[in-house]
């Protein structure tokens, strides 16, 4: 027997064009797992490999950790420069991922709000920037040009949509190149490796199908792994923790500290980052929360006809 619990949570700022997250926890004996396919993914193929993420944390099908502590990058949604100080600043973190190209907004937007965080985190702090595959090759040159020259970047995540133009855009820059949804949207993820498209490879467990399947990607793909969220509760980032802890090599700060992203959550303890790092700990459900979080009948029929439709999709 499945046991389900639909919630909506506010987001404190919109990211991703969201302002509330919704999702639904379910439960198969004792375990417990998240599945929270954004809203606008309609195709039930897209939707049924976060089902599966959510089935296996359930089942408490996860490897053995090697390491008992994740180090991770703070979000900066696209916000103006002083919100983006007070975020890093307040954060804790060595290591901020900062969202530019955001449709409606400039370079000298972008320029204005990487420098806040290069002064929040101070010089040996780390920054990388995330555009969503929102620029073209010739804009991703001159934009990643022009941010490395003023704050220096880490990498840049998925600069343009297309991988081939991910490899193009590679070949002539100096900045890492990381591909994320090259990876997670794709119908062929190890066309990044294919094509030398990326240095990096971000991770996200729902939309690829659980830890295990990440872990056999991982090995595939032969990049180094940044794993990252995809906003889920704690409930959801614990699969996230559970395959960084589970990765043989982590080089890189993980984009897991995205609860501070929402109003509210789910457990007793939120896996919150502490210096910087979140612990390797499975968080425990909180009833209580749960109940107040819980969506409109409305809300829940919804997400129960898209369960049903990935159900049908299986059989
Ligand atoms: O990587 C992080 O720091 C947090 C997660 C994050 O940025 C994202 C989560 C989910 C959807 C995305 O738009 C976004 C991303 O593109 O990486
Ligand atoms: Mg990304």
């Amino acid at each position: 027997m499945m046991e389900t619990h639909v919630w909506s949570i506010p987001m404190r700022t919109r990211f991703r064009g969201i302002t509330v997250r919704e999702g639904m926890l379910i439960r198969t004996g004792s375990g417990w797992g998240e599945w929270s396919p954004f809203l606008d993914y309609t195709d039930v193929a897209v939707v049924e490999p976060w089902l599966r993420a959510a089935e296996e944390a359930a089942a408490g099908d996860w490897p053995r950790p090697v390491r008992t502590s994740i180090p991770v990058n703070v979000t900066v949604p696209a916000v103006g420069p002083e919100q983006a100080h007070d975020i890093v600043g307040r954060s804790g973190c060595r290591t901020a991922k900062v969202k530019v190209g955001e449709p409606g907004q400039t370079l000298s937007d972008d320029l204005a709000r990487v420098e806040a965080v290069r002064d929040a985190l101070g010089r040996d702090g780390r920054i990388r920037v995330d555009v969503n595959g929102l620029w073209d090759v010739d804009t991703a040159v001159a934009s990643i040009g022009a941010l490395d020259r003023a704050v220096g970047l880490e990498y840049v995540e998925q600069p343009v949509a297309d991988v081939e133009d991910l490899a193009r855009v590679r070949r002539r820059v100096d900045v890492p190149i990381a591909a994320d949804e090259s990876i997670r949207r794709a119908a062929d993820p190890y066309r990044v490796r294919d094509l030398e498209a990326a240095d990096i490879a971000v991770l996200k467990v729902q939309p690829l199908g659980g830890v295990r399947a990440c872990l056999r990607i991982a090995e595939e793909i032969g990049l180094p792994v940044v794993v990252s969220s995809a906003l889920e509760t704690s409930v959801g980032i614990a699969a996230g923790v559970a395959l960084a802890a589970a990765l043989p090599e982590l080089p890189y700060a993980c984009g897991l500290a995205t609860v501070q992203l929402l109003t509210d959550d789910v457990v007793t303890r939120p896996l919150l980052p502490v210096d910087g790092e979140l612990p390797v700990t499975e968080p425990s459900v909180d009833a209580d929360r749960l109940a107040a979080l819980a969506a409109t009948e409305e809300r829940r029929a919804h997400w129960d006809a898209r369960l049903a439709a990935v159900r049908e999709f299986r059989s």
